[in-house]
């Protein structure tokens, strides 16, 4: 059968729009997915149609035929366009809950960059507002659609290390905030909901997430208490430079109640052997289980390595290393994924549903209760329309 093709609408012309668009405009049959072909549409930019522009030239054009695709200067323009079917948002977290509005106010199924929102009370308006609408609605955590993830959630479901004592999962970068990000940048300025959690912790929390609960039937998911929060204010700004955090996972057993541990941390000067695009030395999470240990080698945003060791001395380690097809940076598998969803009528993907978007959401909001950590109270606002900073 021909595969289906799904027509994508561009929000923002920053960095990750750029990677998310050449990826899913590679072949997927290099990845082997042969039911769906990706095009791109329409891209708009607030800052200026011009920016759009030069978006096309550098990334779409010659890369799917003859479909053409069209320049906004609004992102208004781009909602409203029928030859779009989904929208993907890549503006900074400070903007999500209001550019989802949006879209979904003009009937848009959405793909949404993490954060999904500055706190949970926002993130839930818009799984109501999808729901009534009838809308596809999904947070882009692309690291749950890497077949690395896919198979450690896998071997922890067929028991393979035993039950899951201990998790603990780091995302930490090695940089000096002060020569590596401006007061301006979207990691550390407080006005674009900056800092090490929303943008970084949220990877050691996927991995507590899809270890802990995912990997449980439905009912039995319940998400974490927040035990302990530790965080380092950034001194220029105020947004944390470092966040760590204990939780404590409900866990019911064959053998009766008892819980997991969580132990996730994030920061921007801790040096973790954790090197962007190359695969580290030193796992960054650890699956601790009574039979034996996966470990995940870094970045944990894009893994591609992870090793099993085992109680037993007669078993042999095993370590396994994944590629990526066609040259994917890693997230075309999460496009194809929305864009199965969409076209098979569903709301939410299995693998990142409403509930647990918004349970680790909750989980941030309780870590940055516990430590203090706010945001400007127009980002952090359920109203709707408020109009907030565009680039520059
Ligand atoms: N999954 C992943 O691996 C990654 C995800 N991300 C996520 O993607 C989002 C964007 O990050 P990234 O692409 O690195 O950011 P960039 O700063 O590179 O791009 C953000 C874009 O958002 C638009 N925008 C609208 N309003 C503003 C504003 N007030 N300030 C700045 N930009 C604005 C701009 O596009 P325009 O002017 O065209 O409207 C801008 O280019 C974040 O939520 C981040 O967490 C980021 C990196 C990696
Ligand atoms: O989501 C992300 O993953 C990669 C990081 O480099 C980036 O800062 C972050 O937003």
């Amino acid at each position: 059968m021909a595969p289906k093709t799904v027509r994508w609408g561009m929000m923002a012309t920053g960095g990750i729009v750029q990677t998310f668009t050449k990826d899913i405009l590679v072949d997927p049959e290099t990845r082997g997915v042969d039911d769906i072909k990706h095009v791109v549409t329409a891209v708009a930019s607030s800052s200026s149609k011009d920016s759009a522009e030069k978006f096309i030239k550098n990334c779409v054009e010659g890369k799917q035929g003859d479909t053409q695709c069209t320049a906004y200067g609004s992102y208004m323009e781009l909602v409203q366009d029928s030859n779009v079917d989904i929208v993907y948002i890549g503006t900074p977290h400070s903007h999500h809950y209001q550019n989802c509005r949006l879209a979904l106010e003009h009937d848009k199924p959405i793909l949404c960059e993490k954060a999904l929102t500055v706190n949970a009370e926002q993130a839930k308006i818009l799984f109501d507002e999808a729901k009534k609408r009838n809308l596809f609605f999904m947070e882009a955590v692309w690291t749950r659609y890497f077949p690395l993830s896919i198979e450690v959630r896998r071997l922890i479901q067929d028991g393979k290390i035993g039950e899951v004592i201990r998790v603990q999962s780091d995302m930490s970068i090695g940089a000096i905030p002060e020569e590596a990000f401006d007061l301006s940048h979207r990691m550390v300025n407080k006005d674009l909901a900056g800092g090490a959690l929303l943008d970084l912790g949220i990877y050691a929390l996927t991995w507590q997430f899809q270890t802990l609960y995912h990997t449980l039937p439905k009912e039995k998911r319940k998400a974490p208490r927040v035990v302990g929060t530790v965080v380092t204010p950034e001194p220029r700004t105020g947004a944390d430079e470092a966040t760590s955090m204990l939780l404590e996972f409900p866990v019911s057993t064959p053998s009766g109640k008892r819980n997991a541990h969580g132990i996730a941390t994030t920061a921007f000067r801790a040096h973790f052997d954790n090197e962007v695009d190359q695969v580290s030395a030193t796992p960054a999470v650890r699956i601790f289980g009574e039979e034996g240990e996966i470990q995940v080698f870094g970045p944990i945003y894009r893994p591609s390595r992870y090793r099993i060791t085992f109680r037993d001395p007669e078993e042999r380690i095993q370590d396994f290393s994944f590629d990526f097809p066609g040259d994917i940076h890693g997230m075309a598998w999460e496009g194809d994924e929305a864009a199965r969803c969409w076209m098979e009528g569903k709301l939410e993907s299995e693998s990142m549903g409403w509930e647990e978007s918004l349970a680790i959401m909750q989980t941030m909001d309780e870590v940055r209760k516990q430590g203090g950590l706010t945001y400007p109270g127009n980002i952090e606002s359920t109203e709707y329309p408020i109009d907030l900073a565009a680039r520059g």
